[in-house]
């Protein structure tokens, strides 16, 4: 693949009036939208099922972790909601991770990409010990991208500390989201694996997410020009 990266905005609002007053200033083919837990849980589908109408592509980020059917069924629903991509959480093995696959198989016309969280990008390697996986969260994210590529998904979320490993090992064509980027001075927030908006790019990331350095920025739209400018001058644009 060698596209231009994106840029993924990370709603993380507590109501759909604030997550609506940063995308009324948004231009679609600027950005893409992510939609987690926290604004699905409070504004639900008909937003996202809006924003996708709209012409937004959005990535409805909810890591869906279950038993195969109940996840099968989930990623029925995100198909049916027209989202861009959904992911699932490559901890749930390669049954469930198949059976994501084939769920999203069954709607060709509007199938949407579907990517697997690896370790999550507040873990290092002692958090990842004391839940009991060995090993750096390199190597981890290494096995989870293995089994993701076997099952057939479309790529994994990892940090940009290991978008250049993913991409060796997984192949360019598999496409790696990256959350825990954070602009030169942005606070670190609860992330920990994190990079800059150009390391991720050179990096081979091909899709940034970026949250709160954009959301509690006193301009959020200006916030979100300037990673875009970082990403072109990286990109060589
Ligand atoms: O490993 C992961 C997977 C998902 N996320 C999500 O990305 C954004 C990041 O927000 P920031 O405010 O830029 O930290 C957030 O919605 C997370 O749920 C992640 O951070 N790490």
């Amino acid at each position: 693949m060698n596209a231009t990266p994106s840029l993924i905005v990370a709603l993380d609002f507590d109501s759909d009036v604030s997550a609506r007053s940063l995308v009324n200033r948004l231009a679609p083919g600027s950005c893409r939208l992510k939609v987690g837990k926290e604004l699905f849980v409070r504004a639900g589908p008909s937003l996202v099922r809006e924003w996708a109408d709209a012409g937004w592509d959005v990535f409805l980020d909810l890591k869906f972790h279950d038993i195969p059917n109940t996840v099968a069924s989930a990623c029925r629903a995100a198909a049916d909601l027209g989202v861009w991509m959904v992911n699932v959480h490559a901890l749930g093995g390669p049954a469930m991770l198949a059976a994501a696959r084939a769920a999203v198989d069954e709607t060709p016309a509007r199938r949407p990409l579907l990517t697997a969280v690896t370790v999550l990008t507040s873990h290092d390697e002692t958090t990842l010990q004391a839940i009991g996986l060995q090993g750096t969260p390199a190597e981890a994210v290494g096995r989870l991208a293995a089994l993701a590529t076997r099952a057939g998904l479309d790529g994994v979320v990892c940090s940009p500390q290991e978008a250049a490993l993913v991409r060796d090992h997984c192949g360019e064509s598999f496409r790696r989201i990256t959350p825990g980027v954070r602009p030169v001075g942005a606070a670190l927030d609860d992330q920990r694996r994190i990079k800059t908006p150009a390391f991720a790019i050179a990096a081979g990331a091909t899709d940034l997410v970026v949250g709160r350095p954009i959301t509690r920025s006193a301009d959020p739209a200006g916030a979100v020009e300037m990673i875009l400018d970082e990403m072109r001058v990286t990109a060589g644009e």
